[in-house]
Protein backbone atom coordinates (compact mmCIF):
# COMPACT_ATOMS: atom_id res chain seq x y z
CA UNK A 1 0.00 0.00 0.00
CA UNK A 2 1.02 3.42 -0.58
CA UNK A 3 2.31 5.52 2.37
CA UNK A 4 2.77 9.47 2.47
CA UNK A 5 5.48 10.29 4.15
CA UNK A 6 5.56 13.28 6.49
CA UNK A 7 2.05 14.00 6.50
CA UNK A 8 0.27 16.57 8.99
CA UNK A 9 3.20 19.05 9.29
CA UNK A 10 2.99 22.10 8.05
CA UNK A 11 4.87 23.46 4.97
CA UNK A 12 8.00 26.16 5.75
CA UNK A 13 7.02 29.67 4.72
CA UNK A 14 7.71 29.94 0.75
CA UNK A 15 10.85 32.30 0.12
CA UNK A 16 13.09 33.06 -2.80
CA UNK A 17 15.77 30.91 -3.34
CA UNK A 18 18.13 29.71 -6.21
CA UNK A 19 18.05 26.77 -7.76
CA UNK A 20 20.69 24.82 -9.55
CA UNK A 21 20.43 21.81 -12.26
CA UNK A 22 23.23 19.87 -13.46
CA UNK A 23 22.96 18.33 -16.20
CA UNK A 24 26.14 16.09 -16.10
CA UNK A 25 28.13 14.63 -19.13
CA UNK A 26 30.17 11.87 -19.76
CA UNK A 27 28.90 8.96 -17.15
CA UNK A 28 31.50 5.80 -17.96
CA UNK A 29 31.64 2.16 -16.77
CA UNK A 30 33.41 3.50 -14.16
CA UNK A 31 31.47 4.49 -10.96
CA UNK A 32 34.82 6.21 -8.98
CA UNK A 33 35.36 8.39 -12.11
CA UNK A 34 31.84 9.35 -12.07
CA UNK A 35 31.89 10.01 -8.67
CA UNK A 36 34.48 12.35 -9.03
CA UNK A 37 33.13 14.10 -12.22
CA UNK A 38 29.75 14.67 -10.13
CA UNK A 39 31.46 16.15 -7.66
CA UNK A 40 33.55 18.63 -9.36
CA UNK A 41 30.69 19.67 -11.20
CA UNK A 42 28.52 20.06 -7.88
CA UNK A 43 31.89 22.28 -6.67
CA UNK A 44 31.53 24.37 -10.24
CA UNK A 45 28.05 24.91 -9.38
CA UNK A 46 28.46 26.33 -5.67
CA UNK A 47 30.34 29.15 -7.15
CA UNK A 48 27.10 30.80 -7.57
CA UNK A 49 26.47 29.99 -3.91
CA UNK A 50 23.01 28.83 -4.73
CA UNK A 51 20.15 27.45 -2.65
CA UNK A 52 19.78 23.83 -4.07
CA UNK A 53 21.61 21.79 -6.26
CA UNK A 54 20.15 18.64 -8.12
CA UNK A 55 22.15 16.00 -10.32
CA UNK A 56 20.58 13.95 -13.41
CA UNK A 57 18.86 10.38 -12.74
CA UNK A 58 21.41 7.79 -12.86
CA UNK A 59 24.40 10.01 -12.27
CA UNK A 60 26.51 7.54 -11.13
CA UNK A 61 26.32 4.40 -13.04
CA UNK A 62 25.05 3.36 -16.71
CA UNK A 63 21.76 3.87 -17.29
CA UNK A 64 20.01 0.18 -18.15
CA UNK A 65 18.42 -2.53 -16.55
CA UNK A 66 20.91 -4.70 -17.15
CA UNK A 67 23.55 -2.31 -14.88
CA UNK A 68 21.09 -1.46 -12.06
CA UNK A 69 22.24 -4.90 -10.08
CA UNK A 70 25.80 -4.19 -11.09
CA UNK A 71 26.28 -0.56 -9.52
CA UNK A 72 23.97 -0.93 -6.54
CA UNK A 73 24.81 0.60 -3.46
CA UNK A 74 23.23 -0.13 0.05
CA UNK A 75 21.88 2.80 1.54
CA UNK A 76 20.25 1.93 4.54
CA UNK A 77 18.29 4.79 4.97
CA UNK A 78 15.14 4.94 7.85
CA UNK A 79 12.72 7.59 7.37
CA UNK A 80 12.48 9.87 10.31
CA UNK A 81 15.71 8.32 12.16
CA UNK A 82 18.92 10.18 11.69
CA UNK A 83 21.29 8.12 9.50
CA UNK A 84 24.85 6.60 10.32
CA UNK A 85 27.06 8.57 7.90
CA UNK A 86 30.09 6.88 9.01
CA UNK A 87 28.58 3.47 9.19
CA UNK A 88 27.23 4.12 5.20
CA UNK A 89 28.49 1.34 2.54
CA UNK A 90 27.22 3.92 -0.04
CA UNK A 91 30.15 5.29 -2.02
CA UNK A 92 27.44 7.92 -3.31
CA UNK A 93 25.85 9.19 -0.13
CA UNK A 94 29.31 9.35 1.51
CA UNK A 95 30.55 11.82 -1.57
CA UNK A 96 27.19 13.51 -1.68
CA UNK A 97 27.05 14.06 1.95
CA UNK A 98 30.63 15.43 2.14
CA UNK A 99 30.19 17.74 -0.43
CA UNK A 100 27.01 19.24 0.67
CA UNK A 101 28.62 19.91 3.74
CA UNK A 102 31.83 21.50 2.55
CA UNK A 103 29.39 24.08 0.24
CA UNK A 104 27.20 24.12 2.95
CA UNK A 105 24.31 24.32 0.21
CA UNK A 106 20.85 21.45 -0.11
CA UNK A 107 21.63 18.78 -2.95
CA UNK A 108 19.37 16.66 -4.51
CA UNK A 109 21.46 13.98 -5.42
CA UNK A 110 19.80 12.58 -8.70
CA UNK A 111 19.26 9.01 -8.04
CA UNK A 112 21.22 6.14 -7.72
CA UNK A 113 20.81 2.15 -8.07
CA UNK A 114 20.42 1.10 -4.24
CA UNK A 115 20.15 -2.29 -3.11
CA UNK A 116 17.90 -3.43 -0.01
CA UNK A 117 17.80 -7.10 0.57
CA UNK A 118 16.88 -8.57 -2.70
CA UNK A 119 15.13 -5.68 -4.08
CA UNK A 120 17.13 -3.13 -6.36
CA UNK A 121 15.26 0.30 -6.81
CA UNK A 122 16.34 3.57 -8.55
CA UNK A 123 16.90 6.33 -5.17
CA UNK A 124 17.05 9.59 -5.05
CA UNK A 125 18.79 10.65 -1.56
CA UNK A 126 18.76 14.77 -0.44
CA UNK A 127 21.34 16.11 1.93
CA UNK A 128 20.93 19.69 3.77
CA UNK A 129 23.56 22.01 3.78
CA UNK A 130 25.09 20.15 7.08
CA UNK A 131 25.92 17.18 4.80
CA UNK A 132 23.19 14.93 6.67
CA UNK A 133 20.94 12.44 4.42
CA UNK A 134 17.35 14.06 5.36
CA UNK A 135 15.10 12.34 3.00
CA UNK A 136 14.63 9.59 -0.21
CA UNK A 137 12.35 8.58 -2.82
CA UNK A 138 12.40 5.42 -4.56
CA UNK A 139 11.49 5.46 -8.00
CA UNK A 140 7.43 4.39 -7.78
CA UNK A 141 6.60 3.99 -11.76
CA UNK A 142 9.23 1.74 -13.34
CA UNK A 143 9.69 2.94 -17.13
CA UNK A 144 8.40 -0.24 -18.65
CA UNK A 145 7.92 1.19 -22.16
CA UNK A 146 7.82 -0.89 -25.67
CA UNK A 147 7.51 1.60 -29.01
CA UNK A 148 7.77 -0.37 -31.84
CA UNK A 149 11.09 0.34 -34.12
CA UNK A 150 11.59 2.94 -31.64
CA UNK A 151 12.34 1.80 -27.83
CA UNK A 152 11.78 -1.17 -25.87
CA UNK A 153 13.18 -0.24 -22.01
CA UNK A 154 11.83 -2.71 -19.15
CA UNK A 155 13.08 -1.25 -15.67
CA UNK A 156 11.20 -3.91 -14.27
CA UNK A 157 13.54 -6.66 -14.90
CA UNK A 158 15.84 -5.84 -12.61
CA UNK A 159 14.25 -2.65 -10.72
CA UNK A 160 11.27 -3.04 -7.81
CA UNK A 161 9.15 0.36 -7.69
CA UNK A 162 9.34 2.43 -4.50
CA UNK A 163 5.40 2.70 -2.64
CA UNK A 164 5.93 5.89 -0.66
CA UNK A 165 5.46 9.65 -2.06
CA UNK A 166 8.07 12.11 -0.76
CA UNK A 167 8.96 15.37 0.13
CA UNK A 168 11.08 17.51 2.33
CA UNK A 169 11.47 20.85 4.05
CA UNK A 170 14.07 23.42 3.79
CA UNK A 171 13.93 26.70 5.02
CA UNK A 172 12.82 28.34 1.74
CA UNK A 173 10.00 25.26 0.56
CA UNK A 174 8.63 22.64 0.36
CA UNK A 175 10.54 20.36 -2.19
CA UNK A 176 8.33 17.16 -3.49
CA UNK A 177 10.04 14.45 -5.05
CA UNK A 178 10.17 12.12 -8.00
CA UNK A 179 11.63 10.33 -10.75
CA UNK A 180 11.52 10.42 -14.40
CA UNK A 181 8.43 8.30 -15.38
CA UNK A 182 7.10 9.23 -12.15
CA UNK A 183 6.36 12.43 -14.20
CA UNK A 184 3.87 10.94 -16.24
CA UNK A 185 1.37 10.09 -13.27
CA UNK A 186 -0.44 12.88 -12.28
CA UNK A 187 -2.26 12.04 -9.48
CA UNK A 188 1.29 11.46 -7.68
CA UNK A 189 2.39 15.61 -8.12
CA UNK A 190 -1.29 16.18 -7.40
CA UNK A 191 -0.88 14.24 -3.88
CA UNK A 192 2.68 16.26 -3.55
CA UNK A 193 1.13 19.69 -3.90
CA UNK A 194 -2.11 18.82 -2.13
CA UNK A 195 0.66 18.11 0.78
CA UNK A 196 1.76 22.04 0.29
CA UNK A 197 5.02 21.29 -1.83
CA UNK A 198 6.03 24.78 -3.27
CA UNK A 199 8.28 22.75 -6.66
CA UNK A 200 8.28 19.41 -7.28
CA UNK A 201 11.81 18.02 -8.63
CA UNK A 202 12.51 14.77 -10.66
CA UNK A 203 15.71 13.81 -11.92
CA UNK A 204 15.18 11.86 -15.02
CA UNK A 205 16.60 11.08 -18.18
CA UNK A 206 13.86 11.03 -21.34
CA UNK A 207 15.20 9.29 -23.96
CA UNK A 208 15.13 10.40 -28.28
CA UNK A 209 11.64 9.69 -28.81
CA UNK A 210 9.44 10.46 -25.82
CA UNK A 211 11.75 13.78 -25.20
CA UNK A 212 11.18 16.06 -27.89
CA UNK A 213 7.25 15.59 -27.53
CA UNK A 214 6.97 14.76 -23.62
CA UNK A 215 9.58 15.96 -21.98
CA UNK A 216 8.71 20.01 -21.81
CA UNK A 217 4.56 19.46 -22.01
CA UNK A 218 4.78 17.13 -18.87
CA UNK A 219 6.59 19.31 -16.73
CA UNK A 220 4.38 22.71 -17.42
CA UNK A 221 1.06 20.11 -17.56
CA UNK A 222 2.63 19.28 -13.72
CA UNK A 223 3.56 22.70 -13.16
CA UNK A 224 0.11 24.42 -14.39
CA UNK A 225 -2.16 21.55 -13.77
CA UNK A 226 -1.06 21.73 -9.27
CA UNK A 227 0.14 25.56 -9.82
CA UNK A 228 3.70 24.66 -7.89
CA UNK A 229 7.70 24.81 -9.51
CA UNK A 230 8.36 21.91 -11.57
CA UNK A 231 11.86 21.08 -12.39
CA UNK A 232 13.89 17.52 -14.23
CA UNK A 233 17.39 17.30 -14.03
CA UNK A 234 18.80 14.94 -17.41
CA UNK A 235 22.02 13.76 -17.88
CA UNK A 236 23.61 15.13 -21.13
CA UNK A 237 23.00 13.25 -24.54
CA UNK A 238 25.58 10.82 -24.85
CA UNK A 239 25.61 9.26 -28.35
CA UNK A 240 28.01 6.47 -27.59
CA UNK A 241 26.29 5.63 -24.69
CA UNK A 242 23.81 2.30 -24.39
CA UNK A 243 21.03 4.72 -23.12
CA UNK A 244 20.43 8.40 -25.23
CA UNK A 245 19.66 11.14 -23.04
CA UNK A 246 17.77 13.97 -24.54
CA UNK A 247 18.97 16.62 -21.89
CA UNK A 248 17.18 19.68 -21.90
CA UNK A 249 16.92 19.74 -18.25
CA UNK A 250 14.45 22.59 -17.24
CA UNK A 251 12.59 24.68 -14.87
CA UNK A 252 8.83 25.78 -15.32
CA UNK A 253 6.87 28.10 -13.01
CA UNK A 254 3.01 27.66 -11.75
CA UNK A 255 2.09 29.49 -15.03
CA UNK A 256 3.92 27.15 -17.21
CA UNK A 257 6.60 29.70 -18.42
CA UNK A 258 10.10 27.95 -18.63
CA UNK A 259 12.15 29.57 -16.84
CA UNK A 260 15.65 27.64 -17.26
CA UNK A 261 16.70 25.09 -20.29
CA UNK A 262 19.99 23.67 -20.99
CA UNK A 263 20.68 22.22 -24.13
CA UNK A 264 21.88 18.46 -24.89
CA UNK A 265 25.30 18.88 -23.80
CA UNK A 266 26.79 18.94 -20.50
CA UNK A 267 25.37 22.33 -18.75
CA UNK A 268 24.23 24.09 -15.31
CA UNK A 269 20.95 25.29 -15.56
CA UNK A 270 20.44 28.95 -12.83
CA UNK A 271 17.44 29.68 -11.72
CA UNK A 272 15.75 32.06 -9.20
CA UNK A 273 12.35 30.61 -7.74
CA UNK A 274 10.00 33.92 -6.83
CA UNK A 275 7.01 32.88 -4.70
CA UNK A 276 5.58 35.78 -6.04
CA UNK A 277 4.63 33.84 -8.94
CA UNK A 278 3.31 30.59 -7.22
CA UNK A 279 0.99 33.21 -5.04
CA UNK A 280 -0.39 35.70 -8.18
CA UNK A 281 -1.07 32.08 -10.33
CA UNK A 282 -3.15 30.62 -7.19
CA UNK A 283 -4.59 33.88 -6.99
CA UNK A 284 -5.70 34.55 -10.18
CA UNK A 285 -6.78 31.55 -11.46
CA UNK A 286 -7.78 29.70 -7.90
CA UNK A 287 -8.17 26.52 -8.98
CA UNK A 288 -6.75 24.65 -5.97
CA UNK A 289 -10.04 26.33 -4.23
CA UNK A 290 -12.60 25.04 -6.43
CA UNK A 291 -11.62 21.60 -7.00
CA UNK A 292 -14.84 19.38 -6.43
CA UNK A 293 -13.74 16.38 -4.65
CA UNK A 294 -17.54 15.82 -4.01
CA UNK A 295 -17.85 14.74 -7.76
CA UNK A 296 -14.18 12.71 -7.71
CA UNK A 297 -15.47 9.55 -5.73
CA UNK A 298 -12.48 8.03 -6.14
CA UNK A 299 -9.84 11.03 -5.38
CA UNK A 300 -9.03 11.17 -1.51
CA UNK A 301 -8.68 14.79 -0.44
CA UNK A 302 -7.09 14.33 2.27
CA UNK A 303 -4.18 13.56 -0.08
N1 LIG B 1 14.16 7.12 -17.13
C1 LIG B 1 12.89 7.15 -17.42
O1 LIG B 1 12.04 6.90 -16.59
C2 LIG B 1 12.57 7.53 -18.82
C3 LIG B 1 11.14 7.97 -19.02
C4 LIG B 1 10.86 8.31 -20.43
O2 LIG B 1 11.74 8.44 -21.27
C5 LIG B 1 9.46 8.51 -20.80
O3 LIG B 1 9.19 8.69 -22.00
O4 LIG B 1 8.59 8.47 -19.93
Amino acid sequence: MATLMSKLTTPPVFKRFSLVLVQLGGVSANKADNLKHAREMILKAAGKKPDLIVLPECFNSPYGHVHFPVYAEKIGYVPGTSYNLAQSESDSVKMLSSVAKEIGTWIIGGSIPERDADQVYNTCTVYNPQGELVALHRKVHLFDIDIPGKIKFKESETLTGGNTINFFDTEFARVGLGICYDVRFPEQAAILARQGCHILIYPGAFNLTTGPLHWELLQRARAVDNQVYFAMCSPARDMSAGYHAWGHSMVVDPMAKVLGEAQDGEEIVYVDIDPETFDSARAGIPVTQQRRFDVYPDVNAAR
